[in-house]
């Protein structure tokens, strides 16, 4: 049954998967083959009963966007142009906000191939090591102040301006580190998707909000005790990747007793990523137009629509 209170309606999955009976044909091979590429833990029940409802209801967003652009240029007289539709994503470390992300992304693509999608993370606006070191802010990443916002809040500008070939600066997860000289180019697609811990929150030291930005915002939510879980199991696979490789950030880690790389793991979760989450990333929930709420095993139970 569909409650609400004075914010949200809040869907429990069999309310939400009776949403979009247009939808309602299985996913071909084609398609449960690329979500498996991406990750195949993903649960493919959530994948038809979630996110292709979820992906029809930001289609519908996505068209009423146009209508207004449309309307807009055409009684302002203005110039036509295309500006991307953006989707924010957010919430904690290692609660699944890229793989919601690229999941988004490969069914769009799928049920809408004529439209083209770009995806970004807010990762490439850290600075890098070095000036985190610099600023003595190394062990305060993710935080607000280890964020290169203005240069964030230049990017979201030049999308919604309509640019072209705009640059996007890279971070790597396996060197710890933003990438020296590379970037991903933003070249004005139909929908943007910008995922990160810190697109629903304000700025310091400037006076817009980046989800000033967005058409459409969503927040993934889990019990912190849950996400320690995910963030462990991440670290995990980061250390398998790492095993052979030097130059990888987590190779000396890879090398440790395994209990003791993972003791590691929880001491950096509870002293850094947690504390953010509950005093910087959780307060902006509210923020959102839609929580999805995890539970074990990365399987959505409810779906919040915020009603303002
Ligand atoms: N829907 C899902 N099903 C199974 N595993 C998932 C799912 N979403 C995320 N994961 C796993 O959880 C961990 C964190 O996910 P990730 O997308 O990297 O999080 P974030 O971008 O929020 O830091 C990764 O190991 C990822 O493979
Ligand atoms: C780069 C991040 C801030 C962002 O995390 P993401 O949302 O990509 O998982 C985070 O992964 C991170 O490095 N936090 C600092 C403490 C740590 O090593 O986990």
């Amino acid at each position: 049954m569909i409650k609400e209170d004075q914010s949200y309606y809040r869907f429990l999955k069999e309310d939400w998967k009776k949403l979009a009976p247009e939808a309602k044909l299985p996913l071909s091979d084609q398609q449960l083959k690329a979500i498996k590429a991406l990750n195949d833990q993903i649960s493919l029940q959530d994948v038809q009963d979630i996110y292709v409802p979820l992906v029809h209801m930001l289609i519908k967003k996505f068209h009423s966007f146009q209508d207004w652009q449309a309307t807009k240029t055409d009684f302002l007289q203005l110039p036509k142009k295309r500006v991307p539709f953006v989707i924010g994503i957010s919430g904690s470390v290692a609660v699944g906000k890229s793989t919601t992300a690229r999941l988004l992304q490969v069914l769009l693509t799928h049920f809408f191939p004529q439209l083209h999608s770009q995806l970004i993370t807010t990762d490439g606006f850290l600075y890098p090591n070095a000036e985190l070191k610099r600023r003595k802010i190394l062990d305060r990443k993710g935080f607000p102040e280890s964020y290169d916002m203005g240069s964030l809040l230049a990017f979201m500008r030049a999308v919604k301006n309509g640019d072209p070939q705009i640059k996007v600066p890279l971070y790597s997860h396996q060197s710890y580190d933003i990438v020296p000289d590379q970037f991903d180019i933003v070249d004005n697609p139909d929908i943007l998707i910008v995922e990160g811990i810190n697109v629903l929150q304000l700025p310091s030291n400037q006076t817009i909000y980046v989800s000033d930005f967005f058409d459409w915002s969503i927040y993934v939510d889990a019990d912190p005790q849950l996400i320690e879980k995910w963030f462990l199991e991440r670290f995990g696979i980061l250390l398998d990747t790492a095993f052979h490789d030097p130059n990888d950030y987590y190779y000396a880690y890879a090398q440790w007793p395994r209990e003791k790389a993972f003791a590691e793991a929880k001491k950096i979760w509870r002293a850094v990523d947690l504390p953010n989450l509950d005093e910087f990333i959780l307060p902006t929930r509210s923020r959102a137009n839609l929580v999805l709420h995890k539970v074990e095993h990365h399987e959505m139970d409810a779906v919040y629509l915020r009603k303002y």
